[in-house]
């Protein structure tokens, strides 16, 4: 009998029903993750957790660790151990526990004495652990990046660590499908960085909200991999759940040979089955945006949001003709957050501090665009301009080929890999005021440093900033000008025989070699058995004070500012919520204005934000143990960003979303101080006047919130349907098991009995 005939199905479409290990009632599935990439801030308490629950690590050979966000970038030329080194208590500490946990549970680790370290969505791609059609996941919302290899690569948070860390699978809705089509021909000039901010300002931040976004049409099908890496790095800016390019031809030979991309036989196999992945000619698709090459300047931000760009030939927005009260206080405050006065032409606009780097933008072809407007050139006399490659291999690459030198002579610094000034977790970081040409990818309040403002732009951008000292337009400094040609092939693999500016062995970094057998016994080992429900607080009918806020787009560097990301544990993060909003930055007294500071709101329960897209930006779930912390255990609003709202629901909290009319009217209640009721088994709002607004709530994450049940012990409880998913799974694509890796990994984890 014939195969029945499939429904023509996008890429998203396929890789989820290949990754789907079992689905619900409700459309809830479980779907088994590939590749599980774990740094260091959002993973302590996930470990914590493992150790609490004595469960082990899954899939030892899908997981891989490096420390990222929190290690200075200065010469590592002396570096001999992370306690030596990173001289901030709490930096220090988390990238200990990284270690920690690395040795406890015998995880691939690159640390900071190993130039394959790097950012955690820079190194994936480089050693070929990131594969097409895989699924992708890490404590962390650029995971989006992976995308670009056609793998279903999305950011999660540290209750979903912890959960991939046990299981090696998430519990996933189906997100809607989008499709960003760019066709036609670049000008010349124009990077990948100014298509996708040109996109985001098409779309806005929410416009990708629910969906999963493939870009597709000529323009990307003629970008490199490392320029399709920074398109889907930022399709998160436009809410999206993740990108997708589908792979091909550049795709392939991008991998081939990378120390962990299959070899001979597998490779083939592996190449025969990538080939499928694509969106059928005819599959469906809920939106479509068609954005013209054409169309497309040198783009740059001027705001606060990834949203707020324009052409570097533009100016600053007028917010005196725009009608929508909405937009237009929120141009007047990034306005005013950003020190820049109404219609001031962009390249009229003075930096003093010029950022190439980051998960978007520190690859080496970002390093060699950067390198060819720089090179013969000195950095303005008034600014200061560094160069952060996003590996060690990288720089490594990048000094071989002279790019170093070039960036050194016109006097830029050259660092170490690692996030450096992109959110200013570690010594990098602007003070109040200063103004950054920045090639990352967020422009928040206080993003690279308290009071700091960011524009963002691409790194050719950026070098043409830091050599005029403003925000110049690149093309006019490459007129006239002989392209250079920088062609080495980049060597990714563990070469003892190139030394890595560390010399000394690492104290805390006890490695053994050729781990590989010891990892696959371990990935073998018998799951742990389910244990009873670690408790969550259940969540039945809720009713209390409800703070109001009208702001839309409040990202989670907002709820939670990066300093206080550095911690190991769930709690205490309440008097850090909303901080910057809430204590003046000079006396740290409590700001009267700001809602939680005044009563009755300082006992809310409830918040009611009459915004769109709540919570947009980073995974890191430290964003609702703030809120949980403070006292608030729901949120009322028109729209919330996916992975914060999975976050909330996975620590006992209910994100309501109601339409603007009904949100508007509870608000009312909030600012009059009454108080308002969430009934979850009834799935109502109710106000004291007795009026009712009925709301939507998946019927697990329902089932779950109400008898305060943690995911993992129910997932575990489906322990036969993984394992026969990871049987057919190592028949069909043998390529995904075990680390095809000749490096060091780590001594051998302990048993949960030996804790
Ligand atoms: C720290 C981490 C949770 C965060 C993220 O999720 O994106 C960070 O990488 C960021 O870019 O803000
Ligand atoms: S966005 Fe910045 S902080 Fe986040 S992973 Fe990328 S480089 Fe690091």
């Amino acid at each position: 009998m014939p195969a029945p005939k499939q429904p023509p199905s996008t890429l998203y479409d396929k890789l989820f029903a290949l990754h789907t290990v079992r689905e619900q009632d409700d459309g809830t599935c479980l779907l088994y993750i590939d590749r599980h990439i774990v740094h260091e801030v959002t993973s302590p308490q996930a470990f914590e957790g493992l150790r609490n629950a004595k469960r082990t690590v899954r899939r030892l050979d899908c997981t891989l660790a490096t420390t990222d966000h929190n290690v200075p970038t200065s010469s590592r030329t002396n570096f001999k151990s992370v306690k030596t080194f990173i001289k901030e208590d709490d930096s220090r500490i988390q990238c200990e526990t990284l270690e920690d946990n690395v040795k406890l549970f015998g995880l691939t680790y690159f640390g900071m004495a190993d130039k394959r370290q790097g950012i955690v969505h820079i190194i994936g791609p480089e050693q070929g652990f990131t594969l097409p059609g895989t699924t992708v996941v890490c404590g962390d919302s650029h995971t989006s990046t992976h995308g670009a290899f056609g793998a279903l690569a999305f950011g999660i948070g540290t209750s979903e660590v912890e959960h991939v860390l046990a299981t090696q699978t998430v519990l996933q809705k189906r997100s809607k499908n989008m499709r960003v089509r760019i066709n036609g021909t670049l000008n010349e000039g124009i990077t990948s960085k100014d298509v996708i901010l040109h996109t985001i300002g098409v779309t806005g931040t929410a416009g990708g909200t629910g969906s999963v976004v493939e870009f597709c049409g000529s323009v990307v099908e003629n970008l490199s991999m490392e320029a399709r890496m920074s398109m889907t790095n930022m399709s998160i800016e436009m809410g999206s759940r993740a990108g997708l390019i589908a792979p091909d031809e550049t795709t392939f030979a991008y991998l081939k040979g990378r120390p962990l991309a299959p070899k001979g036989d597998e490779w083939e196999a592996a190449v025969k089955h990538w080939r499928t992945l694509k969106s059928d000619a005819d599959a469906h698709f809920d939106t479509t945006v068609d954005i013209d090459a054409q169309d497309i300047e040198p783009t740059v931000s001027w705001g606060t949001s990834p949203q707020d760009v324009t052409s570097i030939s533009g100016k600053v927005p007028d917010p005196e003709t725009v009608s929508d009260p909405a937009k237009k206080k929120s141009i007047l405050r990034a306005l005013e957050y950003m020190g820049l006065a109404p219609n001031t032409p962009m390249d009229q606009i003075k930096v003093d501090k010029v950022f190439i780097g980051s998960c978007t933008n520190a690859r080496i072809e970002d390093l060699r665009s950067a390198a060819r407007v720089v090179q013969g050139r000195k950095v303005a006399d008034h600014v200061y301009a560094m160069v952060v490659p996003g590996s060690g291999l990288i720089r490594q690459q990048a000094e071989k080929e002279g790019l170093a030198r070039i960036f050194r002579e016109a006097g830029f610094d050259w660092r170490e890999a690692g996030c450096s000034m992109c959110l200013g977790m570690n010594p990098d970081m602007l003070s109040p005021q200063e103004r950054c040409a920045s090639t990352s990818n967020r422009n928040f309040e206080g993003r690279q440093g308290a009071g700091g403002r960011t524009h963002l732009m691409s790194p050719a951008m950026a070098a043409a900033a830091a050599v005029t000292g403003k925000l110049s337009d690149v093309r006019k400094l490459m007129q006239g000008r002989q392209d250079i040609a920088f062609e080495p092939e980049m060597d990714v693999a563990s070469d003892e025989d190139v030394p890595h500016t560390n010399e000394a062995a690492p104290e805390g970094d006890e490695l053994v070699e050729e781990g590989t057998d010891a990892q696959t016994e371990s990935a073998a080992a018998p799951a742990p058995q389910a244990s009873v429900p670690a408790g969550l607080p259940p969540f039945t009918v809720l009713k209390g004070i409800a703070a109001p806020m009208d702001i839309s787009n409040i990202d989670t560097d907002a709820i939670i500012p990066k300093q206080f990301l550095k911690t190991i544990k769930r709690t205490g993060l309440g008097v850090a919520l909303f901080d910057a909003w809430r204590y003046d930055s000079k006396t740290h007294e409590e700001i009267p204005s700001f809602v939680l500071n005044q009563e009755p709101y300082r006992q809310a329960k409830i918040l009611v934000v009459s915004g769109v897209n709540f919570g947009c930006g980073s995974s890191r779930e430290h964003a609702p143990w703030a809120l949980v912390d403070f006292g608030i255990r729901a949120l009322i609003g028109i729209s919330f960003a996916e992975i914060f709202s999975n976050n909330l629901t996975k620590n006992g909290m209910l994100p309501v979303v109601l339409p603007e009319k009904d949100v508007l009217e509870i608000a009312e209640d909030a600012r009059q101080g009454i108080e308002v009721e969430v009934d979850l088994p009834k799935q109502v709002v109710r106000r004291s006047n007795g009026k009712e607004y009925p709301f939507e709530v998946n019927s697990f994450t329902k089932h779950c919130l109400i008898n305060g049940l943690d995911d993992i012990s129910l997932t575990l409880q489906h322990e036969k349907d993984i394992s026969s998913y990871e049987s057919h799974r190592s028949a069909t694509r043998p390529w995904l098991d075990g680390l095809n890796f000749r490096g060091k990994v780590p001594v051998e984890p302990k048993t949960a009995t030996e804790w």
